[in-house]
This record gives structure tokens, C-alpha cells and sequence, in this order.
């Protein structure tokens, strides 16, 4: 079985967990876009969806299912998104695919956060995918400086704007022995917007795809 099949597995069990008539939280990414296919399915027994990124709001579109600005609701029940790496305790990095701040900002406001993987995805330890952290253009070389003192090597990711017109820094090389610590950290120096680390907001739920089926960590 290949990567992506254990994706569509993981994203299409997520369906099973989505209440009906109401709104959902949807991320980013190739696992999110199996999710939304899925969605896609039950589209008529939803009540919309808010999105963490263009690229999702256009697929979502495309495939008949409104999305609503998040300001116009006070909260919603599930969000679905995938992640880059997943550790024990539900914490993760996510922005791969540019789109942490949004997803921050969206998984903070659902009450439950569902998180898509394939088993690849899952770490003892957080890190050795090179943490994403979102930061206004102009502070990009003093930003760069004040992660290269928390022992990592930051990398100007090429030719990527976020959907925020901000760009990101890529820090390879951490080992995030604590999570919970090192978010915090990042996000206090000036000119980060917000970093991948989702400790502070870790996942409720985990639905890991593997060629053995989709194994469910509560
Ligand atoms: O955080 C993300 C996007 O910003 C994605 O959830 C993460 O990169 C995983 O992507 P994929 O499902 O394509 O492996």
C-alpha cells in the first residue's frame, strides 16, 4: 500500500466521527484533500465547513460544500487536519504546506481537533521535520538569528508567501525535547507569527493509516 493510500484511508475514517448539521473545521494539505473527497460525500447532511487555507476554500467550492467566515460563528464541534510529524501526547508540527497560522487559528476554536495521518507521521520525538515558523518578511533576518540561538539551523523556505503574505523560516536540526517550552518560545520572539508547533492546542483524537488498516489513538 502506498503513502497516499493510508492518507485516503485515515481521512475517509475521519467521516465517522463528523456530527451532521453542523459546521466543520477543515485543514490543510494532501490527507486534508482526501478528507474533503470525503467530505464531499455527506455534503448534504453538513452545514458548511471553515477553512485553514485557500487552497482547501477552493476545493471545498469546487465541490459544492459552502464555507463560512470564521467570524461568523462562535464555535464548531470537529476540525480535521493532517500533520507532519506526531509524537505520544498528541503534539505536533504542522506546516508543510505553509498554512500553520491558519490552522492554529481555526483548531482553536473547534472543540474537538482530529488529526489525519499515515503512520509515517508518528515520533518519539518532535524535530527531525524541520520546524515551520511563519514570520513577517521584514524580520526574516533578525528572526533567523534568534532561532539559530535556540540551537537550530534556520532556512529561508524559497519562492513560498502564506496565504498572510508572510513568508517562513524552516529550522532544522531541533530536537523539541519540550514541546509545551520551545512553542512558547518561538512565538515570543518579534516578527513570528505563529510556529508549527501545536503543543499549546495538541490533537484529541489521532486516526493513523497503515497497510493494516486505520488504527484510532483516543
Ligand atoms: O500542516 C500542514 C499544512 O500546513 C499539513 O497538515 C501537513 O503538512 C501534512 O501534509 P500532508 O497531509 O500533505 O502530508
Amino acid at each position: 500500500m502506498t503513502q497516499d493510500e493510508m492518507k485516503k484511508n485515515a481521512a475517509w475514517a475521519a467521516l465517522e466521527y463528523i456530527p451532521r448539521n453542523t459546521v466543520v473545521g477543515v485543514g490543510t494539505g494532501s490527507t486534508v484533500n482526501h478528507f474533503i473527497d470525503a467530505l464531499a460525500s455527506i455534503k448534504h447532511e453538513i452545514s458548511g465547513a471553515v477553512s485553514s487555507s485557500v487552497q482547501s476554500t477552493e476545493k471545498l467550492i469546487a465541490l459544492g460544500i459552502p464555507v463560512l467566515d470564521l467570524n461568523s460563528i462562535d464555535s464548531f464541534s470537529v476540525y480535521v487536519d493532517g500533520a507532519d510529524e506526531i509524537n505520544a501526547q498528541k503534539h505536533m508540527i504542522k506546516g508543510g504546506g505553509a498554512a500553520l497560522t491558519r490552522e492554529k487559528i481555526v483548531a482553536a476554536v473547534a472543540e474537538t481537533f482530529i488529526c489525519i495521518v499515515d503512520a509515517s507521521k508518528q515520533v518519539d520525538v518532535l524535530g527531525k521535520f524541520p520546524l515551520p515558523v511563519e514570520v513577517i518578511p521584514m524580520a526574516s533576518r533578525s528572526v533567523s538569528g534568534e532561532l539559530a540561538k535556540l540551537g537550530g539551523r534556520p532556512v529561508l523556505r524559497a519562492g513560498v508567501t502564506t496565504d498572510n503574505g508572510n513568508v517562513i523560516i524552516d529550522v532544522h536540526d531541533l530536537q523539541i525535547i519540550d514541546p509545551l517550552m520551545l512553542e512558547q518560545q518561538i512565538n515570543n520572539i518579534v516578527g513570528v507569527v505563529t510556529n508549527g508547533i501545536f503543543a499549546h492546542r495538541p490533537a484529541n483524537m489521532v486516526l493513523v493509516g497503515s497497510a493494516d488498516g486505520t488504527k484510532v489513538i483516543k
